[in-house]
């Protein structure tokens, strides 16, 4: 083709959706995580439409990924003229990467001022125009940006908690890598899979070492054992340190998030037995939640665990299994910071739509 073809106009229009498509969108999709996300999206075979949003810059990013030769249809929008709207009519599934990252310093709790008015937002033009379409919530801080999601699913009556899913996945990808490390074995991490439970930040993100499926050496020191689980723990502060201002984890955060679509994507498929980390609504698994519960020894309403997933979602909820005496106190320190990161989530939105209430011009 010479070189003055014309591109592959980003304003390129879905086919009709149909059950044999799939339609995968990103929202955020021109930021750190967002692109890379993108990209390997596009390189999925099932997926049949790629829709991206973001307040800037996704008519390029768009453009960009249309000339590659798999078969999605790749749309990009921004705000105005119903570009949400556009992007999100069908989805299937849907990740939000969207928000701002941290800069050395600061906590993820940090990011909540900015990002829940974000993720509220986004979370209402998904409620609105695709409820049956599963939520992959990135942005920080997980664990109150979820709930923030199941609030306004609420409030506009189309909740789901099967559908709706915080991503945790970096936790599980990293335990892996630095388990591989510590053993020696850096060529064995991909299949190195170590369950990391709780929640997504400092000591909500509690690894169970004792269930790695490559055992630690028998006589690790307790101070070698220590520096593992910290290394786990705070893993995404030894990025923000490294890019120095520049951000934190984009690159392995969409290996993961894509990790976790395609799985997402295999099960809406119909392939069974699909195991998954991830932070859910306790309420998502048949059962309530009651064994997760009982073996907490607490009501919570959210928390990070191995769920199988379905067609339509979160089929269970995995119990913990055995914990060693070390993994119960980290479950216990996690606890109370969990309950408070997911009251913070429902009480903002609780707030505005109170305020909206009372100035319906808000
Ligand atoms: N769950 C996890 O394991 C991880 C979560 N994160 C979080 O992911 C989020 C994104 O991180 P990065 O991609 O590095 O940030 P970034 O700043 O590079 O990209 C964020 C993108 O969101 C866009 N955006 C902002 N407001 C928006 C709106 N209302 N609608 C649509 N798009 C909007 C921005 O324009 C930007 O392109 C951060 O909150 C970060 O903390 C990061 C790493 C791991
Ligand atoms: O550390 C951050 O702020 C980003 C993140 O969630 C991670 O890398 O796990």
């Amino acid at each position: 083709m010479p070189d003055s073809a014309p591109a592959s106009p980003p304003s390129a229009t879905y086919p009709s959706h149909s059950s044999t498509m799939v339609k995968a969108v990103v929202l955020g999709a021109a930021g750190g995580i967002g692109q890379p996300l993108s990209l390997l999206l596009k390189t999925n075979p099932l997926i049949t439409q790629l829709g991206l949003f973001d307040i800037v810059n996704t008519p390029g990013v768009a453009a960009d990924l249309s000339h590659i030769a798999t078969p999605s249809v790749v749309v990009g929008r921004l705000p105005p003229n119903d570009g949400l709207k556009e992007v999100l009519t069908g989805a299937d599934l849907v990740v939000i990467p969207a928000g701002v990252p941290r800069k050395p310093g600061m906590t993820r709790d940090d990011l909540f001022k900015i990002n829940a008015g974000i993720v509220k937002d986004l979370a209402t033009g998904i409620a609105t125009v695709a409820p049956k379409a599963f939520v992959l919530v990135i942005s920080n801080p997980v664990n109150s940006t979820v709930p923030i999601v199941a609030e306004v699913f609420k409030k506009h009556g189309v909740y789901d908690p099967k559908r709706i899913f915080g991503v945790t996945t970096l936790d599980v990808v990293r335990a892996s890598t630095f388990v591989a490390e510590v053993l020696g074995k850096p060529a064995e991490a991909p299949n190195v899979v170590v369950p990391v439970i709780g929640g997504h930040s400092g000591v909500t993100i509690v690894p169970l070492l004792s269930q790695s499926t490559h055992a630690l050496p028998s006589d690790i020191s307790a101070d070698a054992y220590a520096a593992l689980v910290k290394r786990i723990q705070f893993g995404g502060d030894e990025v923000v340190k490294a890019k120095d201002g520049a951000g934190s984890a984009t690159l392995s955060m969409a290996y993961a998030g894509y990790e976790f679509s395609t799985k997402i994507i295999r099960a809406l498929k119909g392939e069974k037995g699909i195991i998954a980390p991830s932070y859910v609504s306790l309420k998502a698994d048949p059962a309530g939640g009651s064994a997760l519960a009982a073996e907490l020894g607490t009501e919570l309403e959210f928390f990070s665990s191995n769920v199988e997933l379905g067609t339509e979602g979160v089929v269970k909820i995995h119990s913990l299994g055995k914990l060693t005496a070390q993994e119960q106190e980290l479950v216990k320190a996690a606890i109370p910071e969990l309950q408070t990161n997911i009251k913070t989530g429902v009480t903002f939105v609780a707030e505005k739509y109170e305020a909206e209430e009372k100035n319906p011009k808000l």
